[in-house]
């Protein structure tokens, strides 16, 4: 249940008045805790469905949806905001098959929806101290069905040309499953300000315990939080010592290896979240370009970099096509990573938007990208150096075509074991196969792809 006063007082009079009292009535003695819940989920599903109807639009990004609709709404309290966000993110997930559950029953479908989403976040007793007669029987209704009866990609929630593409990789429904559930929240210490241990250590003995911080099991500078921590209002976060970053995330930058006083270009560099970990394994040494055609994401990552006390990062805003500035680093990098633009599919437990966003063809421009910016990006690699092209996607065309097209049309280069790389830092991780995948069902990360490849040294070309 909520605790905000504010937003109860803020409830629409039609919700107040629902309850059992009202007028002198009401002032005379304070609610009970049930006419209090019944103003609260009555409010949250109106809030809900308020959200959704724009979301659903698809215009926008969903989480840029809700952070404008909450700055619209400051007075609203922490705990009615993750309620809320929790509700709208959990209607994205399921959003196909509550939309069928949805189709019976009485006024607003997008009612329904909505409480199908805070049905999964408040108890079912208060929840339906907030729904008429007809909304109560509905929900028993959709509560007792059998799922196994419904299509595949009803029961993922997924369209049709995800769930065809998806239910062809080794072990789908496990994967699907996996990223249809809610993320924990993955922290990196930055090794430059502060040690793992002891950033767990303060975690625990602090208000952060409630959020049982954990060690990533792979990652040696991850740790794992559940539920929604308010981290960037965090001290340690002010300070630079933690960032956040998928555990998966940090292990494909691993790949990278970058070593003190290289010339290391992360070429996809958006706001920062690899650049910061490549600078802390370089300890502020040689030179890390970031580039991006995005004026925008580079100028978010410039306060992370600031936070991070790291000294040898160039940010660079480069032409998507004949950069004079790329153009003068052909050749001269030790290693270049390409966190190429993808479909994020791999991200659907925090984005899950992105299924009813994404489609055929925006995936086959993607791809028309992700072919370019790796050649180009690949000019800047020194005669024996790395190349590392990741996405945070788990289709195949994206990843491993991608790179068998490049090695195809580029036999200076060849493929590398990333498992071999990564072995000493990431001692809990197997790798099979020269491509590191990780994936929400077997190792709880968000679902990334990375390949390491090494251009031939000066004198060896193809
Ligand atoms: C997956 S995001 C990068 C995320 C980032 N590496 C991080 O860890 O936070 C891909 C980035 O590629 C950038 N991008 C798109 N086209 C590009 C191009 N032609 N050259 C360089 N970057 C490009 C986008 O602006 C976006 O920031």
């Amino acid at each position: 249940m909520s605790n905000s006063n504010k937003t109860r007082r803020g409830a629409p009079a039609k919700t107040r008045a629902a309850g059992t009292r009202t007028g002198a009535a009401a002032r005379a003695r304070p609610a009970t805790s049930q006419e209090r819940f019944h103003a609260v989920a009555a409010t949250r599903i109106q809030q809900v469905q308020e959200v959704l109807g724009e979301m659903l639009q698809w215009q926008y990004p969903a989480d840029a949806v809700l952070s404008r609709w909450l700055r619209a709404h400051p007075k609203l309290g922490a705990r009615d905001r993750v309620e809320l966000a929790d509700g709208v993110f959990d209607v994205l997930r399921h959003l196909r098959r509550y939309r069928q559950f949805a189709e019976s029953g009485t006024g607003p479908a997008s009612r329904r929806l909505a409480i199908l989403g805070l049905s999964t976040i408040f108890e079912p007793a208060k929840l339906q101290l907030a729904l008429n007669a007809d909304e109560q029987a509905w929900l028993e209704h959709v509560r007792g069905l059998d799922e196994r009866g419904l299509a595949p990609a009803v029961r993922w929630s997924l369209p049709d040309w995800l769930a065809e593409r998806l239910g062809q990789l080794e072990g789908s429904e496990a994967l699907i499953q996996a990223l249809n559930q809610p993320a924990p929240l993955d922290l990196r210490v930055n090794s430059l300000k502060a040690e793992r241990d002891a950033m767990l250590q303060a975690l625990a003995e602090g208000p952060a315990a409630r959020f049982a911080p954990q060690a990533t099991p792979y990652s040696p500078w991850g740790i794992r939080l559940q539920g929604r921590p308010p981290v960037n209002r965090w001290p340690m976060f002010e300070r630079g010592e933690i960032e956040v970053q998928d555990e998966g995330s940090q292990i494909l930058t691993a790949l990278v290896a970058p070593k003190r006083g290289e010339m290391i270009i992360d070429y996809c560099a958006g706001a920062g979240g690899k650049t910061l970990l490549l600078g802390a394994m370089m300890r502020s040494t040689g030179r890390l370009y970031a580039f991006d055609v995005s004026n925008a994401r580079l100028a978010r990552a410039k306060p992370r970099f600031a936070r991070s006390g790291l000294s040898n990062i160039v940010p660079v805003v480069i032409d998507a096509d004949n950069d004079q500035r790329v153009k003068r680093l052909r050749g001269k990098a030790h290693r270049v990573l390409v966190d190429a633009p993808c479909s994020g599919l791999g991200t659907l437990r925090r984005n899950p938007d992105l299924k009813w966003r994404q489609h055929p063809g925006s995936l086959d421009e993607l791809r028309a990208l992700q072919a370019r910016i790796l050649r180009q990006a690949s000019e800047c690699v020194m005669p024996g150096g790395r190349l590392v092209y990741a996405t945070c996607s788990v289709l195949p065309e994206e990843n491993q075509r991608q790179v068998e097209a490049f090695l195809a049309a580029n036999p200076d280069f060849e493929l590398l074991d990333a498992g071999e790389i990564i072995k000493d830092r990431c001692k809990n991780l197997t790798v099979e196969g020269p491509y590191l995948s990780m994936r929400p069902d077997l190792h709880g990360t968000d679902g990334f792809f990375a390949a390491a490849m090494q251009r031939a040294p000066a004198g060896r070309g193809a």
